[in-house]
């Protein structure tokens, strides 16, 4: 079974980077969102084990002891990190995964596998950053303010990025980040990987 391909995906919070991953996965097959592990507190409606795996700090910790974690960081003061199994077991079986991580994850990931795509989400403006922030109603005031200053520090990292996506208008965006997949898939080096059979017997 030839192995998925890894694509991470950053952005400032509130870009729009959950709404566009969710969309991207359930428009396409073979693709899943890589369920992280953190130990900030668990938003109203969020789901342990589908937004995250939510887990105390020391369990963490023992976590990055014991080696589990491909790539882990500390955003907003909370640990963030990927499970090192996880996405080996979907990429073994064949599955395109997403990594919604920071650009300090991201690094570590492009470390261990080059062939990762990563692309970055813009917003269209600092204002209509801060009005979705605002607007999704998950997080206190304070909260917000300070995304938004680390909203500037993150975005300060795009250029280490393969591609760059601007969530202004949603189905644009959509469908942009949905063309990165399929391009990537459509590599002569992919399509032969898996459609060897066909290409054989095409020059037989
Ligand atoms: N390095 C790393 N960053 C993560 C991981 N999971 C989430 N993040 C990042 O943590 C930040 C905060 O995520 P979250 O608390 O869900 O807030 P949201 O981005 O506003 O929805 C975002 O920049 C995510 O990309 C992870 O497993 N590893
Ligand atoms: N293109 C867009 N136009 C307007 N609102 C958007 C757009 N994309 C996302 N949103 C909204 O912005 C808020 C933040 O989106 P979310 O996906 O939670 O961001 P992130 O995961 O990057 O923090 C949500 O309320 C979402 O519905």
């Amino acid at each position: 079974m030839p192995q998925g391909t890894l694509f991470i995906v950053s952005a400032p919070s509130g870009a729009g980077k959950t709404s566009l991953v969710r969309e991207l996965i359930e428009s396409l097959d073979g693709i899943q969102v890589s369920v992280s592990h953190t130990t900030r507190p668990r938003r109203e409606g969020e789901v342990d084990g589908v937004n995250y795996h939510f887990v105390d700090q020391a369990e963490f910790e023992k976590m990055i002891a014991e080696g589990d974690f491909f790539e882990h960081a500390r955003v907003f003061d909370n640990y963030y990190g990927t499970s090192r199994r996880a996405v080996e077991n979907l990429l073994a079986a064949g599955q395109d995964v997403i990594l919604e991580i920071d650009w300090q994850g991201a690094r570590q990931v492009r470390e261990q596998v080059p062939a990762a795509v990563s692309i970055f989400i813009l917003p269209p403006s600092r204002e209509e950053l801060e009005r979705r922030l605002s607007s999704r109603g998950t997080d206190e005031h304070a909260v917000v303010a300070s995304r938004m200053r680390e909203a500037v520090s993150e975005m300060s990292h795009f250029d280490e990025y393969d591609y760059l996506v601007i969530n202004d208008d949603f189905t644009t965006a959509q469908r942009e980040l949905q063309s990165l997949v399929i391009a990537r898939r459509l590599t002569a080096e992919r399509m032969h990987e898996r459609h060897a059979p066909l290409l054989a017997a095409l020059l037989s």
